[in-house]
């Protein structure tokens, strides 16, 4: 059996702010074994990085425990944080120090020795192709190399387990898959467990082994991204027909629904169906027997957009793109 790397019960955590309480994290459960990728996901204010501030003693939880790699968050929070490495939102943009001596200040910080803190600066130097910029101070860096600097910061002293919170946010598609390159890359050699926060689906969906959606403070499905794809979403087929007649003949015969009252959108279908590639042309057969035209079909596969949708009715990039500006919460009164 693999050896749990985080184990937490009924994990809870709320805030009280000028009268109002807020339940960041509501009686969590989870289990991350070594050597485990998880990507945690969810809309703005789910409680994804509340969750990680207790799992990194960043934040005392208001109830429930939690065991880190192998140390118990509430009696040896020390004891956690030299196991883990920990890399939060904010980057370390704006030292005047160089790439280099910032290395060898955190390796200082966790206690190692001069000698160990230059080789490891050096190894996480080459790995994380910091080379070019090693004595360049640290605000001259672009975004995707101080994410870089970043994640060897939170590597310096060896952690048996990662946590990123939004580890590509604000980065470039260019340097968001390089980074991920890097990520996968130092994983594979080392066997790091990362827990990781993302606000973008298709990282998740590629990269993590498992997949954790966080929705107001509950986590509501935790499998893979292929099993939850399979099993919640299904893949989409979509018709058009030539008349709004022959869509509603049709989403009456296949169980599909009509996209929209009026107009074009009245005269298309989407008809959930495991195996979709197989079943569009059975559809096809099935609505020339009665005598159906069909007059253009499209099959996607799901996403995990499709699986969010699935399990609240709404869809996690509608709520990115509509979510309150960081910085909207109130201070905390009591933690
Ligand atoms: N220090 C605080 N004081 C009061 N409320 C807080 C505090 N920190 C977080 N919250 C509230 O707790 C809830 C969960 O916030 P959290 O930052 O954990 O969400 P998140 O899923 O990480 O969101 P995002 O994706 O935007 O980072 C939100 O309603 C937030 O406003």
């Amino acid at each position: 059996m693999t050896n749990q790397m985080i184990t937490a019960q009924g994990l809870t955590k709320t805030f009280r702010s000028k009268g109002q309480t807020v339940e960041a994290v509501r009686s969590l459960d989870l289990a991350v074994g070594e050597g485990e990728l998880v990507a945690f996901l969810g809309p703005n204010g789910a409680g994804k990085s509340t969750t990680l501030r207790m799992l990194t003693t960043l934040l005392p939880p208001t109830s429930g425990d939690a065991v880190v790699a192998g140390c118990d968050v509430r009696r040896d929070p020390a004891g956690v944080r030299r196991r883990i490495g920990y890399v939060g939102q904010g980057s370390s943009g704006g030292h005047t120090q160089r790439v280099r001596d910032e290395l060898h200040a955190q390796g200082a910080f966790y206690g190692l020795g001069r000698r160990e803190t230059r080789t490891r600066a050096a190894e996480l130097i080459e790995s994380l192709e910091l080379g070019q910029v090693a004595n360049r101070t640290v605000q001259s860096l672009s975004g995707g190399q101080k994410r870089r600097l970043d994640i060897a910061l939170g590597l310096i002293h060896r952690p048996e387990l990662l946590f990123l919170d939004e580890p590509s946010t604000g980065l470039d598609p260019h340097s968001r898959a390089n980074l991920w390159q890097h990520i996968v890359e130092l994983r594979r050699a080392t066997g790091t467990t990362i827990f990781l926060t993302t606000h973008y689906l298709d990282e998740a969906d590629r990269l993590a082994e498992r997949v954790m959606v966080m929705d107001h403070g509950s986590v509501i499905a935790d499998d893979t991204a292929w099993a939850l794809k399979e099993s919640l979403a299904g893949d989409r087929v979509t018709l058009t027909f030539e008349s709004a007649t022959d869509a509603s003949a049709a989403a009456a015969r296949l169980g599909g629904e009509i996209d929209g009252a009026d107009g074009a959108s009245a005269r298309v279908v989407t008809v959930t169906a495991p195996g979709g590639d197989r079943a569009l042309p059975r559809y096809i057969r099935e609505l020339a027997d009665a005598g159906i035209d069909v007059a253009a079909a499209t099959h996607r596969q799901p996403t995990l957009d499709d699986v969010f949708l699935a399990l609240t009715g709404r869809s996690l990039r509608d709520e990115a793109a509509h979510a309150a500006p960081i910085g909207e919460a109130s201070e905390p009164v009591a933690a």
